[in-house]
């Protein structure tokens, strides 16, 4: 059957066409001068959309006809391609429309992310965590902590809307007098997505533990936030309602937090079991960056180091993931266990050191850069887009307020400054053809592809080139006179669809949510930043094809791993300035870790040991 409606938001959080009222209303709701139309089909609404857009950059900030050539493209010319293309919905992203094109030779939208299918390993941590109980887990970098915390959230999500189901179901039945008038009980699953870091949270579609809590900085004492929580409606009901919790990137968390938060969970929920009885699910790795440190780094108190640690998650709920799926290379493997551990052995360092070398690539794209420090990041790309001897273009984001965790409006000024904080979107991105571009969101391509800057484009010339939007949409309505990057990429062996060579890259949106999942902040931006340098800490979670890592001034434990654990292989690894001393692992983590590592290396044996034996002879 046809839809009946479609649903057009001109001005609102993120202007688009959406298919149901609920994703339509969740731009517009408490959006002042809120416009939205609903239609009989999409064509339409896009239509209406395109006819009138407001509430987006000024045409100064954003560059239009910079190239006279292409002045000849009309208005016109644009609703012809558009009408050509067929609307197509987009499987995974509920707010997006993909153009496809009636060419033969063309890249088929695709799904945002597809994950890969989960190792049996991976599969019994999710089924333990689905049954309820509180659980760690770990593993070297690489080895799909993110990919499984991303399953275990999809199936939460699941379980959510099977209850909500199952809730109509009751109530249908109970009012009908079906059930003799009893209604059974659908039990609650509601699950809070948090990261100790912003950029982490927004990864996870998540908040920030802080701003799920409703603890400021959390400096307080315990006694303290929690009467400062109670007089928060809102934070307060979170604490109470909320049945699971997940925390990722727990290495950044230190014990005196931990311990806050689970006296704040007991109180709250007025339960002397951990956390007051809330579910809770750790993942990170301890060897990777650790908290960061009040005074000395020698005062890093980790999370495991919390009193309430033991009670929280006991010995038996705690596992590490031990496959490695990023490096296929045993050997390059087997450093990064060494690294991992603070112990390299002579034979690592002189393979480390043997890397300082100029790899050359076929296409001539240059590796990405990895620095440990902000300052030195953002001189190097300056540098770098000043030497390009061609006209720059400049993309001012454009930002729009919401509703924080604890339910109060954002200003202008603090969304701009929770998207600067939170996401690695830029405020403002100049580019020029020539210039090292990284994609920071995923849709065909993964998060972390890397690409040169190749032309400016409007969108109706790109179609008319056979040039496809990266995420295979155009979400966020980008303006059909501006001119946006065309990016030639990396072939990425961890693409999630026949990608192809040239690619254009329009304005998009990020969110940063709130701790009930609505936007904080909407910056609608080119998710694209530049990348002949990056911090360390920023490509913390990415997958790097070609890296060069200059190791000069290491300043924290872990740093050095996280840098040369984002490469795939040695062959496309540069590493400068490699000494042993570089290699540091935190001595409290690798003590608490032993004993769990080789308790979990003897289990292994045994069952490798068990699954190999022949019982017959
Ligand atoms: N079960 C799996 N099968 C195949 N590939 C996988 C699997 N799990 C993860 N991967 C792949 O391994 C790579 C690393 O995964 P992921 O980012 O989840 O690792 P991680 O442990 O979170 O790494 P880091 O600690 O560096 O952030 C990704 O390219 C991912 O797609």
């Amino acid at each position: 059957m046809p839809k009946a409606k479609w649903y057009a938001v001109r001005v609102g959080r993120r202007p688009g066409v959406y298919a149901t009222w609920g994703e339509a209303a969740r731009q517009v709701n408490g959006f002042p001068g809120a416009v939205h139309k609903s239609f009989p089909h999409p064509q339409a609404a896009e239509g209406w959309l395109r006819s009138g857009l407001r509430h987006r950059p000024e045409s100064s900030d954003l560059p239009v006809r910079s190239n006279p050539s292409k002045q000849s493209v009309k208005e016109e010319d644009l609703d012809q391609d558009v009408s050509a293309s067929r609307l197509q919905r987009h499987a995974h992203d509920s707010t997006a429309y993909a153009y496809e094109s009636p060419l033969e030779d063309t890249v088929k939208p695709k799904a945002a992310l597809v994950d890969p299918t989960l190792s049996s390993q991976q599969e019994e941590i999710l089924t333990r965590i689905l049954k309820g109980e509180n659980y760690f887990f770990t593993g070297s970098a690489g080895t799909g902590k993110s990919v499984l915390l991303r399953a275990i959230i999809r199936a939460f999500k699941q379980r959510e809307e099977d209850e909500k189901v199952l809730e109509e179901d009751n109530w249908r039945r109970y009012l009908s007098g079906e059930t003799n008038g009893e209604r059974s009980e659908v039990p609650r699953w509601k699950l809070g997505v948090t990261a100790s870091t912003g950029m982490a949270g927004v990864n996870i579609g998540g908040t920030t533990v802080h701003s799920w809590a409703g603890i400021g900085l959390g400096d307080a004492p315990a006694e303290k936030l929690y009467q400062n929580i109670l007089r928060n409606k809102m934070t307060a009901k979170r604490w109470k309602t909320t049945g699971a919790l997940i925390i990722d990137e727990i290495s950044m968390i230190d014990a005196k937090l931990f311990d806050k938060l689970e006296y704040i969970g007991r109180k709250i929920r007025k339960s002397t079991a951990p956390f007051g009885g809330l579910q809770i699910i750790l993942t990170g790795d301890f060897y990777q960056l650790p908290p960061v440190a009040k005074g000395s780094a020698s005062n890093t108190s980790f999370a495991f180091e919390a009193e309430s640690w033991n009670r929280v998650i006991p010995k038996e709920n705690m596992s590490a993931l031990t496959r490695v799926f990023r490096q296929k290379d045993d050997g390059f493997v087997k450093i990064l266990e060494n690294m991992r551990r603070g112990a390299i052995s002579q034979q690592d360092v002189d393979t480390l050191r043997g890397l300082d070398r100029t790899v050359r690539y076929p296409e001539g794209i240059e590796p990405v850069g990895l620095y440990p420090q902000k300052a030195e990041v953002a001189a190097i790309n300056d540098k770098r887009l000043e030497a390009l001897d061609s006209p720059s273009q400049e993309y001012v984001a454009y930002d729009v307020p919401g509703i924080t965790s604890q339910g109060y409006a954002l200003d202008s000024i603090r969304a701009t400054d929770s998207l600067n904080r939170n996401t690695i979107w830029p405020q403002k991105l100049a580019l020029k053809v020539g210039a090292l571009v990284m994609l920071v969101t995923d849709g065909v391509l993964v998060n972390g592809s890397t690409g040169v800057v190749v032309d400016f484009m409007t969108i109706s010339e790109a179609l008319s080139a056979n040039i496809h939007p990266v995420s295979g949409s155009f979400g966020s309505s980008p303006d059909p006179k501006v001119f946006w990057p065309v990016v030639e990429f990396v072939p990425s062996r961890f693409a999630t669809g026949r990608v192809a060579k040239r690619v254009l890259v329009p304005q998009m949106a990020v969110d940063v949510l709130n701790a009930s999942g609505r936007p904080e902040a909407t910056r609608h931006q080119i998710p694209l930043i530049l990348a002949w340098a990056l911090t360390i800490h920023k490509s913390q979670g990415q997958t790097l094809e070609r890296v060069k890592i200059d190791l000069n001034n290491i300043f924290v434990e872990g740093q050095t791993y996280v840098a040369i654990s984002r490469a795939v292989s040695l062959d496309t690894l540069q590493i400068m300035n490699f000494s042993a001393h570089k290699v540091m692992a935190h001595r409290k983590v690798i003590e608490w870790a032993r004993p769990f590592e080789e308790e979990q290396k003897q289990e292994e044996e045994w069952d490798d040991l068990m699954a190999n034996a022949d019982f017959n002879v």
